[in-house]
């Protein structure tokens, strides 16, 4: 079983505490109590497997964010929580995706934007519809309005954030797996490739070998041996013939026999 560390970030009083303790006991906390750092742990199940989530939720308020970076790092899924009541609170929430993006160095982060007291529908400043554009501007990150206090979408948005963490994992292991398919076919092609010229340096070596046998031979007491591979060469030559004075004799000796041939072949025409 491995650990899916979810993040919950957003502004001061939106909310965070209040949808993770709904989420993670089943409660729903009636008072406000600034955060600075609550860790919590649950295990869900999801298509027959059983995560263990563990969800930090952090401070909204500015003097407890100074620890925001290190757990953006490690974070692997974000709930961004804004309150459908307070406006500045969505506002506050483009700067946290920025930074996640910026420190996570990717766009492809897996989070879900919430428009939380979706029942406070007197209050509310932020439409439904203001979200779903902020979604879409966002690339399509999942958007919910949640209610921690009706318990409207909580488990939802949680389970949706491990799904997407899931999937990326699955991409960047398929990613992986072509990457090194690709290094291997490669290699591969390398090695073969390698053959021609591996064949190349046989050949080279065959003509070095070649080489310094001519030098042996032009040594000294190679002498011998440069007579013998001539004559070697002499037998080997007759398809060169002209370059042989004693070829070119084979070939008139040969002709001479030709014409006799075709006037025996004559007269035996002419008896017939
Ligand atoms: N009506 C209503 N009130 C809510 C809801 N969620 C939270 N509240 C109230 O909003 C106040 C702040 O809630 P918290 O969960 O503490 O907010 P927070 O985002 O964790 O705040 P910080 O810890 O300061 O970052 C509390 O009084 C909650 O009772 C909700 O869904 N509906």
């Amino acid at each position: 079983m491995r650990d899916y560390k979810l993040v919950v970030l957003g502004a001061g009083g939106v909310g965070k505490s209040c949808l993770t303790v709904q989420f993670v006991q089943g409660v729903y906390l009636d008072t406000y109590d600034p955060t600075i750092e609550d860790s919590y742990r649950k295990n869900i199940e999801i298509d027959n497997k059983v995560f263990d989530l563990e969800i930090l939720d952090t401070a909204g308020i500015a003097q407890f964010t100074a620890m925001r970076e290190l757990y953006i790092k490690s974070g692997m899924g974000f709930l961004l929580v804004y309150s459908v009541t307070d406006r500045q609170s969505l506002e506050e929430l483009m700067e946290l995706r920025e930074q996640v993006l910026r420190i996570k160095d990717s766009d492809r982060v897996p989070m879900v934007l919430i428009g939380n007291k979706a029942d406070l529908n007197n209050e509310r400043v932020i439409s439904v519809e203001e979200g779903i554009e902020v979604s879409s501007k966002w690339g399509r990150v999942p958007f919910y309005e949640t209610s921690a206090l009706l318990r409207s979408n909580v488990d939802e948005v949680f389970v949706d954030l491990v799904r997407q963490i899931i999937r990326n994992e699955m991409e960047s292991v398929a990613i992986k797996d072509a990457r090194n398919q690709s290094q291997q076919f490669d290699m591969n092609q390398s090695s073969s490739s390698r053959l021609p010229s591996s064949a190349k340096k046989d050949t080279k070596q065959s003509k070095n070998k070649q080489s310094s046998r001519d030098l042996y031979n032009k040594s000294s007491h190679g002498q011998a041996k440069t007579k013998k591979s001539t004559s070697v060469n002499e037998k080997r030559k007759p398809s060169h013939p002209a370059s042989k004075p004693g070829v070119t004799n084979r070939t008139d000796s040969n002709s001479s026999l030709q014409q006799k041939m075709k006037k025996k072949k004559n007269s035996s025409c002419s008896i017939l």
